[in-house]
């Protein structure tokens, strides 16, 4: 289920200050600025790749992702939650916020279980924001891993929060550094 829980929010910071603390192999993960879903497709090998969808409703944003789209707090928005699998084990869980307002009816609700990057990454003149991380436990699951890390696409009067937790299972199976 998607969470609105309450609990303290993640301390995010910007890339560059989590630099010391974060592997060479975890930063070219995490500091890519390209599709997650391909890099992922990609680094599984034989693996198939599959976005599990977990939930996605209209709900009420946490207070952190509220202000970081500069939505009032309480205002709807439309969530979306997955599991990004290979060989049905989930290397990263997903979180995503969209204002309505930018929706006009693009409600992602037809994206099912293809990938929202698949979607974003053919959209002309796409932005990304600043990439930030953390090292906090993802207040939306109860997963662990060494790594998470949020930043805003917006595309014309588009904008979506893509928060990305990397979990232990992708750390095992690609044998990456624990941090
Ligand atoms: C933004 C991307 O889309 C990925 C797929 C998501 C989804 O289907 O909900 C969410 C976040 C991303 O990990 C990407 O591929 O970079």
């Amino acid at each position: 289920m998607v969470s609105n829980g309450p609990g303290s929010d993640p301390r995010w910071r910007p890339l560059t200050a989590a630099r010391p603390a974060m592997s060479p192999e975890w930063w070219r993960w995490v500091a890519s600025r390209d599709s997650l879903t391909t890099r992922l497709v990609d680094a599984g090998g034989h693996r198939d790749f599959r976005v599990r969808l977990l939930d996605q409703r209209l709900g009420r944003p946490r207070r952190d992702e509220a202000l970081t789209l500069g939505l009032p707090l309480g205002r709807l928005a439309w969530l979306r939650e997955v599991a990004l699998c290979l060989d049905e084990q989930p290397w990263v869980m997903a979180r995503s916020v969209v204002p309505l307002d930018g929706l006009h009816g693009q409600r992602l609700d037809h994206l099912g279980e293809r990938s929202l990057g698949s979607w974003l990454f053919r959209q002309p003149d796409l932005l990304r924001g600043p990439i930030e991380v953390t090292a906090d436990p993802p207040p939306f699951h109860a997963s662990s891993g060494p790594w998470a890390r949020r930043s805003v696409f917006r595309h014309r009067r588009f904008s979506v929060l893509v928060q990305e937790c990397f979990l232990d299972t992708m750390t095992d199976d690609l044998g990456l550094p624990s941090r």
